[in-house]
Formats: structure tokens, C-alpha cells, sequence
């Protein structure tokens, strides 16, 4: 256990980050001085109010956005840009589902690339298409798919490249009710089995409880940090209707009430 989760942990010490040009005396932190260790096989949730830096964060993990000050490391190798060992899912499908291929091709993609045998490729990819309750549409195009269908595609595609490192941004929140349960569910099941570091963005506090290990409170920006951690050791599936469940809710809640 403690080689697992010394593989794949991500430590961060001080990080800042501006998206302006830094000038003496001017500068406009996004986030400002974030430290966090993240174990590795941890899932993670980074929780807080709109705009205040949470996708910023995770696509600095990601190696997408460059970081203006601190410490960044995963694996212990200072982060510079994307690898391998991390996957984002986005918010919004449309931008990483390649139009010309078809929802199987976009799920093979990335097995294709690391030349993954035909029928390993195939047995993949049905089984995360399956997953994503996609199975019977896995020949259709995306412009043939509803915006929740496209994340379902999205994700069995991550999935299926099987990263160690998992960086969810607001993933299940263009889904229907119903369908993001479903996910939830998934989604811990997947973790479960297969020990992947999750780091997962949310605002829904009722998420946060149902999906996490330990919730990162982001605090408003402008420069924003973490500014409390809490541990949820709930047992999986977790209870929504149990005491614990609403106390925790409550006392999270109550970061975000003015
Ligand atoms: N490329 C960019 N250039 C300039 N400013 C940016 C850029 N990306 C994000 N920002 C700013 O950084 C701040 C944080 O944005 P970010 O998307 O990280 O927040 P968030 O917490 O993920 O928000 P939400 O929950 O609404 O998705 C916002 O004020 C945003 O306008």
C-alpha cells in the first residue's frame, strides 16, 4: 500500500498561477501559494465556487497550463507538459471527440496510436462502450449524439486508454439525472478496481460526498487556495439519506453561505 501510493502521487508546493504577464507590483493570481499531496490510488475532489481556479488547477496538473510559481510534481518528475500517465475528461465533449470518426474509432483512438492488437482493441472498446450505456450507437458519428451521449464517448475513450492518473473536470454535469447516477457509480467501480489516482472537480457538494476520499475546499478568487481538507471515510455506496452523509453536507455547505 504505501508503494502504491507513493506511484503516481502528485505533490504540489507554493504553485501560482497569472495569466497576465507578470509586471512589478500588478500581478493578478488566479491561485496563489497552493500546497497539496495527493497520495497515489487517492480519489481526490477539488470543490469550489465558480471561476475561483479549479479547472485552472487540474489542467496545471494536466501539463496543459504552465504554472507562474511553485512546485509541481507527479511521480516525482516536476510537470512541464501532458504525458501519458495523466487523461483529462472535459467539461464539454465537443472539442476532444475527433468529428470524422465514429463512436468506436474515437474510443480505439488512443489504442490505435500505441498499436493495441485489433481484437484487444475491439474488447476494449466494447466493454467501456458498454460501460457508458453506449452499446448499439457504436457506429454513429458525433454529430448524431445528444451532448450527454458525447461525454459518455468522451470518458469510455479516456477509460480505455487506461491512465494512472484520472483529472475530471466537471465531467457528469452536462448529463440527465438519472445517467450521472449511473456514472457515479461506474466511476467509483472503476477506481475500486483498478487504483488510479482521481482527481475530480466539482461545485455539487452532493457529488463531492458521494465520489471522494478527501474534498479540497477552494476558496473565491481572485487568488485563490485550499484553504481546508476533509476526510470522507464513508463507505461505498455511499448513503445519501445517513446521518453522516447530511452532517458532512452541512458543515461543507456552510464554506459557501455568506
Ligand atoms: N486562458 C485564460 N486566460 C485568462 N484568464 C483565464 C484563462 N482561463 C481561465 N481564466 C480565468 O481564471 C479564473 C479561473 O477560471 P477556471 O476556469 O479555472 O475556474 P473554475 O473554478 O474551473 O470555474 P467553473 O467552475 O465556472 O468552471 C477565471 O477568472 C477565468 O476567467
Amino acid at each position: 500500500m504505501t508503494l502504491l501510493a507513493k506511484q503516481n502521487a502528485i505533490h504540489i508546493e507554493q504553485l501560482r498561477k497569472s495569466y497576465s504577464e507578470p509586471s512589478v507590483g500588478d500581478v493578478h493570481y488566479i491561485i496563489k501559494d497552493v500546497d497539496l499531496v495527493i497520495k497515489g490510488g487517492e480519489f481526490f475532489i477539488l470543490l469550489g465556487p465558480s471561476g475561483c481556479g479549479k479547472s485552472t488547477l487540474l489542467n496545471m496538473i494536466a501539463g496543459f497550463v504552465s504554472k507562474s510559481g511553485g512546485n509541481l510534481r507527479v511521480n516525482d518528475v516536476e510537470v512541464n507538459k501532458p504525458g501519458r500517465d495523466r487523461a483529462v475528461v472535459f467539461q464539454q465533449a465537443d472539442s476532444s471527440l475527433f468529428p470524422w470518426l465514429t463512436v468506436r474509432q474515437n474510443v480505439e483512438f488512443g489504442l490505435r496510436m500505441k498499436k493495441t492488437p485489433k481484437e484487444e482493441q475491439r474488447l476494449i472498446s466494447d466493454r467501456y462502450i458498454r460501460l457508458v450505456g453506449l452499446t448499439g450507437h457504436e457506429e454513429k458519428f458525433p454529430k448524431e449524439l445528444s451532448g450527454g451521449m458525447k461525454q459518455r464517448v468522451q470518458l469510455a475513450r479516456v477509460l480505455a486508454n487506461d491512465p494512472a492518473i484520472l483529472l475530471m473536470d466537471e465531467p457528469f454535469g452536462a448529463l440527465d439525472a438519472m445517467t450521472r447516477r449511473t456514472m457515479q457509480k461506474e466511476l467509483v467501480n472503476i477506481w475500486r478496481e483498478t487504483h488510479k489516482t482521481v482527481i475530480f472537480v466539482t461545485h455539487d457538494i452532493q457529488e463531492a460526498l458521494l465520489l471522494g476520499e478527501r474534498i479540497g475546499i477552494m476558496s473565491v478568487g481572485p487568488s485563490s487556495n485550499i484553504t481546508d481538507i476533509y476526510d470522507n471515510s464513508l463507505s461505498y455506496p455511499r448513503d445519501v439519506a445517513s446521518q453522516q452523509f447530511y452532517n458532512l453536507y452541512n458543515t461543507i455547505q456552510g464554506h459557501f453561505e455568506e
